[in-house]
């Protein structure tokens, strides 16, 4: 977490806030307007009564009272209008505020390379996109523009008391920097109370969200009693501050309360005993004017309390949504060259390549695939052959080396047009929570579901998805949980099939499936690597052994290559052992 700042306004995080404001100008410059009304229409009502009181009431002059009531319920209708217009015009701006930024953080978080998301947690990601949104918006809606509101009545209700009468309003002064001083001490304990607070509803997203994900596993390995106790603890953080901002609000309030009681009782006091005496300049009207002033300059010094914290907590979420817009995680999109097909020669030249500095998992990979064929990539686990998928598609950049597919640089191909043309089938497929249609579609506009359909018919899956309920609009719920893994695999197949890739790379799934759905993913593999340059990460015998090459890994190397015959002939080699070890049986069942 970001270091508290001293400063309760961040002045240069408002200037930013203020860009996204432009669009709004009207509504904005309206809602200022409002505020200036406000304020001053809230000093009238005492200031009218005053003269209510002295001019009809105290001399019993009936002529003039009934103007002096007309005017005040004049008064009243329009600070009920204006007051609605205030509300709701400033939720409106803060909302349609938060609904750019928002879009802007969402299009951000769409475009940073995966290394970004390698490092970041999913639930404090979440907490920026919703939470911190909903408390920028209130600096808007329920911050910023009431604190102005409430300083600026403030200043118009002092300056009235002041030309009204200078004595009174000296006990009030007297009384004021007491409130001032405590509001202060209050606000600087509240901000870091919240800061608290939003440090642990960050923890409790990404806590929940990873163990919802992970829900099977917990509960697989009993691991439930363990999970509660720690989720109780974050929990107990989380509860822990915010009972204190409830205990500075319950000392402070009544605090406030009481000053501003003390401050009427001395007014009354001194003006009573004023009002009294002869040749005063306190009236009754001037005393119970003072009377209705002093909760309307105290309340709101109360309630500026309320609101900065308010806008301290729209202040941080700002300050941590645009730490994460801020952040260049993108990949280098500078290439100029818009593939449209690729014939689908591949080359890997000395490729060397680390997640981790100085961790080197691809220690100078060079190989090739010429066009139209399929080579297999065999070897240990982590041995590098998924960090192959991976540097082909540039999800990563590599550190040394050159990858090329047509001799030309994949850094110089336009990254979508180079993606466009490379699909790849992942081990781990992801469904989401849609139609079958839209899962294969990825709700391409161009993709018909005819297409789907005659895709569907040519990898010979169609017969299966006809059997689920509704068909392709079959809703296969979140992470495709309705579906079989052997039927989720089929379904990516097709995904990819369907775009009609130049080059696909394909990371064949370990999980075993029943023999039917084995029989259909093998016939889709044959259908969609044929004639097109294909890179399979290969788990069955049966793919490998009709690859035209197959790369066989160690340790981030590549230590043979051949076809499988050749390899076989090996004495000693990598891939004997390997058949012998993994695939022999299998060959023998
Ligand atoms: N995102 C990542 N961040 C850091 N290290 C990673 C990341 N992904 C993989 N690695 C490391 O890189 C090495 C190669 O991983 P890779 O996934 O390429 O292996 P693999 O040969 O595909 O293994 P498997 O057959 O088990 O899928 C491993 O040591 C792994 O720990």
């Amino acid at each position: 977490m970001s270091k508290p700042k001293e400063n309760i306004f961040d002045f240069k995080l408002f200037k930013r806030l203020f860009e996204y404001i432009k669009p709004y100008k009207v509504v904005f410059s309206g809602l200022v307007i409002l505020v200036v009304l406000l304020a001053v229409f809230s000093a009238a009502t005492p200031y009218i009564t005053k003269f209510a009181i002295d001019d009809s009431i105290a001399v019993k002059a009936e002529e003039g009272f009934l103007f002096y009531i007309m005017i005040m319920l004049a008064i009243l209708i329009l600070q009920t209008v204006f007051q609605l217009l205030f509300i709701y015009y400033a939720s409106w701006l803060g909302q349609n505020l938060v609904m750019d930024v928002r879009v802007k953080l969402f299009d951000h978080l769409l475009r940073f390379k995966m290394k970004y998301y390698d490092n970041s947690s999913v639930g404090v990601l979440i907490t920026r996109a919703v939470t911190d949104m909903e408390r920028i918006a209130d600096i808007f809606g329920q911050g910023l523009f009431m604190i102005i509101r409430d300083l600026l009545t403030m200043s118009v209700v002092f300056g009235v008391m002041v030309y009204t009468n200078y004595k009174l309003s000296g006990i009030v002064f007297v009384m004021l920097p007491l409130l001032l001083y405590a509001t202060r001490i209050f606000q600087k304990y509240m901000k870091k109370a919240f800061e608290e607070v939003r440090n642990e509803v960050s923890n409790l997203n990404s806590f929940v969200q990873e163990r919802l994900t992970g829900m099977k596993i917990l509960q697989l390995f009993t691991r439930e009693a363990i999970e509660l106790k720690n989720f109780k603890e974050i929990n107990e953080r989380h509860k822990k501050g915010w009972v204190k901002t409830v205990w500075y609000n319950s000392i402070f309030f009544p605090l406030a309360d009481l000053v501003s009681s003390v401050c009427i009782g001395l007014v009354a006091w001194y003006g009573g005993l004023n009002v009294v005496l002869e040749g005063s300049s306190v009236s009754q009207g001037v005393l119970v004017s003072f009377i209705m002033y002093i909760p309307m300059l105290f309340r709101p010094l109360r309630q500026i309390a309320d609101k900065f914290n308010t806008l301290q907590m729209g202040m941080v979420a700002a300050t941590r949504v645009f730490k994460v817009i801020d952040t260049t995680s993108q990949i280098d999109d500078t290439g100029t060259h818009v593939a449209d097909a690729f014939k689908g020669h591949i080359t890997f030249d000395d490729v060397h390549f680390s997640y981790v500095e100085d961790e080197e998992v691809l220690k100078g990979i060079s190989f090739e695939v010429k066009a139209g064929e399929t080579i297999a990539i065999v070897g240990a686990t982590g041995a590098g052959k998924s960090t192959i998928i991976n540097l082909l598609n540039r999800f990563y950049e590599i550190g040394d080396g050159v990858i090329a597919v047509d001799g030309i640089n994949i850094k110089d191909v336009t990254l979508s047009s180079l993606r466009t043309q490379i699909a790849v089938v992942l081990q781990d497929v992801f469904l989401f929570a849609d139609t079958i249609l839209n899962n294969i579609t990825l709700n391409h506009p161009e993709i018909t579901e005819e297409q789907v359909q005659q895709a569907a018919k040519d990898i010979g899956i169609h017969d299966f998805i006809m059997t689920l309920p509704n068909g392709y609009h079959y809703n296969v719920k979140e992470r495709g949980v309705m579906l079989s893994s052997g039927q989720r695999q089929l379904i990516s197949f097709l995904r990819a099939y369907v775009t009609n890739p130049s080059i696909l790379v394909l990371d064949e799934a370990t999980s075993s499936v029943d023999s039917y759905s084995e029989q259909l993913i093998q016939n889709a593999t044959d259908k969609i690597t044929k004639g097109r340059t294909s890179i399979v990460i290969a788990h069955r015998l049966a793919t490998i052994k009709k690859a035209d090459k197959i790369i066989v890994m160690e340790a981030g190397e590549i230590v043979e290559q051949g076809t499988h015959k050749e390899l076989l002939k090996k004495e000693n080699g990598y891939y004997k052992n390997l058949y012998e070890v993994q695939f022999l049986q299998e060959e023998v069942a």
